[in-house]
């Protein structure tokens, strides 16, 4: 992965320890907002991902590129796959039992990935200092371990609801989301 210092955990950096609460190992991660359009079952045209946590620090998650996820012709457009990454690094945030946002996403694409292609993705956490969480992900084709199509690494910032309240509607995103995405 080709990164900036930007993403690349600084000296010092912890990695995350498991948090009480946080999803368990094997569990499911369902979606935190029907209508997101990465992960919610209720989305006309999105991405419907899926994901679960194998080992309580990592994700994985499937989605499949449809016809309304086209950049050129029968390949998938390089903006959804980087909502992927960015939604799969979201949901691997979850496993940190504390709400965060993405500041900086920076993505490889390796290789085109065509229409009819199920995108296996896995994210992980590779260190924390202070607010600043710095992730990964990588997105293969056809297997977990089919060839590398998507790399991305980012930077994401903790915040506390105050950020929901000021700038989203914050009933929904408490209704709509799980104890361990939003814990105030
Ligand atoms: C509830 C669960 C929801 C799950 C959703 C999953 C979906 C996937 C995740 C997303 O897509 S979230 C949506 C996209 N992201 C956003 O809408 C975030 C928009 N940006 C902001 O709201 C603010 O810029 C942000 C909260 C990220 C930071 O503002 P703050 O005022 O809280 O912090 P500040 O600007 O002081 O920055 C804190 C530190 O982070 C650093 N930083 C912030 N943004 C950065 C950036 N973009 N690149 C590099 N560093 C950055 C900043 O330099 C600083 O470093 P130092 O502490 O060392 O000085």
């Amino acid at each position: 992965m080709t990164r900036s210092s930007l993403t690349t955990p600084p000296p010092g950096a912890n990695l995350p320890e498991a948090q009480p609460g946080a999803p368990s190992p094997g569990s499911a991660l369902v979606s935190h907002y029907d209508q997101c359009f990465a992960c919610g079952p209720a989305h006309p045209t999105g991405l419907h991902l899926t994901a679960r946590t194998p080992d309580g620090a990592t994700v994985e998650a499937e989605f499949t590129v449809g016809e309304a996820h086209q950049g050129a012709p029968r390949l998938a457009h390089g903006g959804v796959l980087a909502t992927a990454m960015d939604e799969v690094i979201g949901m691997s945030v979850y496993l940190l039992h504390k709400p965060y946002v993405t500041g900086r996403l920076e993505t490889d694409y390796l290789l085109p990935v065509p229409v009819g292609t199920t995108l296996h993705l896995r994210a992980w956490c590779n260190g924390i200092a202070g607010r600043k969480a710095y992730l990964e992900a990588e997105g293969r084709i056809g297997a977990p371990d089919g060839p590398v199509a998507v790399r991305a690494a980012a930077l994401f910032i903790e915040v506390n609801m105050e950020h929901f309240a000021k700038h989203a509607d914050l009933a929904v995103t408490a209704a709509d989301h799980q104890d361990y995405e939003v814990n105030p």
